[in-house]
C-alpha cells in the first residue's frame, strides 16, 4: 500500500486482526459495533491514552507503541479481576505511514491475540501521534477487585519488579545503554491478567501501578478509608535494576511509574496460598508492607519514616 487514504488505513487495521470471537454480533465497519455480554457477569470498561513525548519517547519502536497501548488498558482490567474481551483503537497519526501502522499493528495484535480480544472499532484522525484504547472486560459481579476493600491488618503484596521501566527512560535519556530486560518493562509490559483473574474471592484490595507504586496505593487507602505501611528495602527489583540503578535513585525510580505490576491486598492468613500461587503463575509476589487504621501511605527503610521527593507520576 502506497499513499494510503483514512479509509485504506482502517481497511488495513481490520484485515491485520486474527482473533474472531462468537459475542462480537458486528464488529470494525458500522456506525457502531454490537456486542453481547454474557448476563451472569458485570461488564468492566476502561481507557488509557499514549501520548508521542508523554507517554513515550519520539522515535519509539511503533511495534512497542501498539503493544504498549493495549497493555496499560489489560492492565487496569486485570486490577479489577477482570477478563479481557473487547477493544477500540482511536489512532491520531501525523501522516498516513503505512510502514508505521504495519508495525503498529503487529504489536497491538500479538498482544491482541495472547488474550483472546477483538479490536471491534475505533477512529483514524490526523494530528500529533497520540493512540487511545478502551477496553472492555467481564468478571463475575460479586468478585471483581476494586480499591476500596482494603481491611486493617491485610497484607499489601506487589507483582514482579518494580523501577524496570523508570530506570530504562533514565538511561536512555541519558544516552547510556539499555540492557534488553529493562527495555522490555518500558517497551511490552505484561499485563497482569491470569493474577488479576486468581485474585478474585480472596484479594480485599487491587490496583494496578501506573503512577507509581506509592501514589497508586494513596488511592488505596482513600477509598478504603485506612493507611499503608510500605518497607522500602522490600520493593521487589530486577537483577539488572539492582546492578545499574544509583543507590541514591533506586526507591524514587521504584515509585516513578510506568510499571504496570498489580499492587494488592489479602488477609495474611492467604500467605501460603499466595506462595503457591506466585510458583503456578511463574510471577515473582512479594508483600511489601500492610495497611493499618490511619491515612496516607508511610514509607519506611531500614526501619526509619522515608521522605521521598516525588511519591508517583502526575501530568499536571
Ligand atoms: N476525562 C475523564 N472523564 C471521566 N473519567 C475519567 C477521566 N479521566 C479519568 N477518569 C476516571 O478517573 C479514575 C482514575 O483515572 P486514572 O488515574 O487514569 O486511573 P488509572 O491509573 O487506573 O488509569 C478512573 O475511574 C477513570 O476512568
Ligand atoms: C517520554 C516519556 N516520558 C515519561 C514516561 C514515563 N511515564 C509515561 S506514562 C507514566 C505514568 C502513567 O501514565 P498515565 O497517563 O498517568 O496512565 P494511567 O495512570 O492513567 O494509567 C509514566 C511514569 C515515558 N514512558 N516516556
Ligand atoms: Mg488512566
Amino acid at each position: 500500500m502506497k499513499s494510503a487514504g483514512e479509509f485504506d488505513l482502517i481497511e488495513f487495521i481490520r484485515t491485520q486482526q486474527s482473533v474472531v470471537r462468537p459475542d462480537v454480533l458486528l464488529g470494525i465497519g458500522d456506525d457502531a459495533a454490537m456486542l453481547q455480554a454474557p448476563a451472569d457477569h458485570a461488564l468492566v470498561m476502561c481507557s488509557d491514552t499514549l501520548n508521542e513525548g508523554v507517554h513515550f519517547p519520539v522515535g519509539t519502536d511503533p511495534e512497542a507503541i501498539g503493544w504498549k497501548s493495549l497493555a496499560v488498558n489489560l492492565s487496569d482490567l486485570a486490577a479489577m479481576g477482570a477478563c479481557p474481551s473487547w477493544c477500540l483503537l482511536n489512532l491520531c497519526l501525523p501522516e498516513s505511514d503505512t510502514r508505521w501502522l504495519e508495525r503498529f499493528t503487529n504489536g497491538f495484535f500479538e498482544l491482541a491475540a495472547a488474550h483472546d480480544v477483538v479490536l471491534v472499532g475505533g477512529d483514524t484522525t490526523r494530528g500529533p501521534l497520540s493512540i487511545s484504547v478502551t477496553a472492555c472486560g467481564f468478571v463475575p459481579r460479586e468478585l471483581a477487585l476494586t480499591r476500596s476493600g482494603a481491611k486493617v491488618g491485610d497484607d499489601i503484596w506487589v507483582s514482579g519488579t518494580l523501577g524496570d521501566a523508570a530506570l530504562a527512560l533514565r538511561r536512555m535519556l541519558a544516552g547510556e545503554s539499555v540492557p534488553a530486560e529493562l527495555m522490555d518493562a518500558l517497551d511490552r509490559p505484561t499485563p497482569r491478567v491470569a493474577l488479576g483473574s486468581a485474585l478474585r474471592g480472596f484479594a480485599s484490595s487491587c490496583i494496578d501501578v501506573s503512577d507509581g507504586v506509592l501514589q497508586d496505593l494513596g488511592h488505596v487507602c482513600a477509598a478504603s478509608g485506612l493507611a499503608a505501611e510500605v518497607a522500602g528495602d522490600w520493593l521487589p527489583v530486577s537483577d539488572a535494576f539492582d546492578a545499574l540503578a544509583p543507590r541514591e535513585a533506586r526507591l524514587q525510580l521504584q515509585s516513578s511509574g510506568d510499571d504496570y505490576e498489580l499492587c494488592f491486598s489479602a488477609a495474611p492468613g492467604y500467605r501460603n496460598l499466595l506462595v503457591d500461587l506466585a510458583e503456578k503463575l511463574d510471577l515473582r509476589l512479594t508483600r511489601i508492607g500492610s495497611f493499618t487504621s490511619g491515612q496516607g501511605v508511610h514509607l519506611t527503610q531500614a526501619g526509619r519514616l522515608s521522605a521521598l521527593e516525588k511519591r508517583g507520576h502526575a501530568h499536571f
